[in-house]
C-alpha cells in the first residue's frame, strides 16, 4: 500500500516538476519523508524538503541543496567571518545526517532552523548564483574562440604603453581582451628588458623558472632546448613538463637584424572544440588519458629533470568547459601511461587534434617587432615561430596565472 502511495505522490510531483525527481528511485522516499514534502510558495520561490536535499525553485532552475552543504555554507557570524571572507565553522563537527527542524522563505531569504536552535539565512539570489545547477549552466570564463579570420575581424585593440602604465581603465580593457582571446598586446613599449618587466607588473607577478625571472635570449644554444636556435618551432604550449604549466607567456622582440622569425599563434581551444564536435570519443580520450612531458638538461651549467603528468585536454567536470591544453610534441615523453588497447586510438585522437591545430585558416602569424609586447595564455593559445636568420633577441617572462586572473576579478571581470 505504501508503495502505491509513493508511486502516486511521485507521479504527482513529477507532473508538477518534470526534472525534479528524475533519477530518483521511489524506494529512496520513505513514508515519513514523503509526508514531509511540502511546497511553500513565497514570492517567486517554492521549496520541497526531500529526504536527501531541499529542492528550491527560484529563478527558473530547480536547485537541489544538500542539508550538510547548507549547514556548511551558513553565513551567520558564528559560522562565517565576513570580515576575512573565511569559514569559522568546523565542518567536521556537523552531524552528517543533519536536517533542519524548520524551513521557510522570508524576505528573499531561505531560512532554516537547525536542531539545537541555530538559524541560517541564505539570500535566494546568493543560492541561485552559487548552486551546482547554476555553475553547470554557466561558463567559468567567457571566451571568443578564434581562427585567423575571426581574430582579425574582431579588431581587438592593443593597449599603448603610456596609457597602460598610468590608467587602470586601460589595464582593465587589456585584461578583458586577454580573457576573451587568450592573447593581448601592448604597443610602443621601450625595447628594454626593464620596460617589459614594468609592463608585466601592471597585471601580475612574474613566475621564476629555471630559465630565470625575466629572460632574454638569442640563438646561442646557451640552453639545451631548440628555442635557443634559429630553427622553426611548431605550435606548442610551454612548460608542458611542469605539473602546472606556466599560465602566461610574455614575449618582446628587442631586436632582429635578419629575415623570418615570425610568431605563429593558434587557439588550442578552438581546435579542441572542433574535435569535440566531430569526434566526441577522441575528445574524451584526450581529456581522460594522462601522458607525460619531460625536460632533461644535463649541461655543466644547468641540470634539470622535470616531469609533468596530465591529459592533453583538460575540462571542468561540472560543465565540460575547456580549462587547459597541454600540447608539445617536442617535450612529450615516453608514452607508457596508456593501456595497450587504447594506444592506437589515442594516436588517432592526437592526429585529429593536430590536423585541426595545423589548418592554415587557424594560424595567426604576427611579426613581433621592438615595442610590441604580447601576452599569451599558455593554457589555451599555442605559439611557434618561423626559422630566421641574423641576430634576434627575444625577452620575456612567465606570469603566475592566479595573479593575472585575480587582477581581472578585482576589476570586476569574469575569470
Ligand atoms: C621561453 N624560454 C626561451 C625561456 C624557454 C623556452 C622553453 C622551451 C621548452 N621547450 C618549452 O616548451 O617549455
Ligand atoms: O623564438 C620565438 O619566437 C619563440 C620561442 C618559443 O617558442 C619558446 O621559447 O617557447
Amino acid at each position: 500500500m505504501l508503495g502505491t502511495f509513493n508511486r502516486t505522490l511521485r507521479a504527482a510531483l513529477k507532473q508538477a516538476q518534470p526534472q525534479l525527481l528524475s533519477g530518483f528511485r521511489s524506494s529512496q522516499l520513505s513514508w515519513r519523508h514523503m509526508m514531509q514534502i511540502r511546497a511553500c510558495a513565497a514570492g517567486s520561490a517554492t521549496f520541497q524538503t526531500l529526504e536527501d536535499c531541499l529542492v528550491l525553485n527560484y529563478g527558473g532552475t530547480p536547485m537541489r541543496l544538500n542539508y550538510l552543504w547548507l549547514r556548511d555554507h551558513c553565513r551567520s557570524p558564528s559560522s562565517y567571518n565576513s570580515g576575512t571572507n573565511q569559514r569559522d565553522l568546523d565542518t567536521a563537527s556537523i552531524d552528517l545526517n543533519i536536517r533542519p527542524d524548520h524551513t521557510t522563505v522570508q524576505d528573499g531569504h531561505l531560512v532554516l532552523t537547525w536542531p539545537g536552535g541555530h538559524v541560517s539565512k541564505y539570500g535566494l539570489s546568493w543560492l541561485a548564483e552559487n548552486s551546482y545547477e547554476a555553475k553547470q549552466q554557466s561558463t567559468v570564463q567567457p571566451r571568443v574562440l578564434w581562427n585567423s579570420d575571426i581574430y582579425k575581424n574582431a579588431n581587438a585593440p592593443s593597449a599603448k604603453w603610456d596609457t597602460f602604465m598610468s590608467s587602470d581603465e586601460e589595464v582593465k580593457t587589456f585584461l578583458q581582451n586577454y580573457l576573451l582571446y587568450g592573447i593581448a598586446f601592448v604597443d610602443d613599449v621601450p625595447a628594454t628588458v626593464e620596460a617589459t618587466e614594468a609592463v608585466t607588473q601592471r597585471v601580475s607577478l612574474i613566475r621564476e623558472t629555471t630559465y630565470g625571472r625575466m629572460w632574454s635570449f638569442t640563438s646561442d644554444f646557451s640552453r639545451g632546448d631548440s628555442a635557443y636556435s634559429q630553427l622553426a618551432l611548431d605550435r606548442h604550449t610551454d612548460t608542458s613538463y611542469f605539473q602546472e604549466p606556466c599560465g602566461i607567456q610574455v614575449f618582446h622582440c628587442l631586436r632582429h637584424e635578419g629575415t623570418g622569425g615570425r610568431t605563429l599563434l593558434v587557439d588550442g581551444f578552438y581546435a579542441a572544440e572542433k574535435v569535440r564536435q566531430q569526434s566526441p570519443e577522441s575528445f574524451e580520450l584526450l581529456a581522460r588519458v594522462p601522458i607525460r612531458h619531460e625536460y632533461i638538461e644535463t649541461s655543466d651549467n644547468h641540470q634539470n629533470h622535470m616531469t609533468g603528468i596530465g591529459p592533453v585536454l583538460n575540462v571542468y567536470p561540472w560543465n565540460n568547459e575547456m580549462s587547459l591544453i597541454r600540447y608539445n610534441n617536442y617535450d612529450r615523453s615516453v608514452i607508457n601511461t596508456i593501456p595497450h588497447d587504447l594506444v592506437q586510438r589515442w594516436y588517432v585522437a592526437h592526429r585529429e587534434l593536430t590536423a585541426e591545430l595545423r589548418r592554415p585558416e587557424n594560424e595567426l602569424w604576427v611579426k613581433l617587432t621592438p615595442g610590441k609586447v604580447i601576452f599569451i595564455d599558455n593554457w589555451r593559445v599555442m605559439h611557434g615561430r618561423e626559422s630566421f636568420t641574423g641576430l634576434r633577441q627575444l625577452c620575456g617572462c612567465y606570469l603566475t596565472r592566479d595573479d593575472v586572473l585575480s587582477s581581472a576579478r578585482c576589476f570586476g571581470l569574469q575569470a
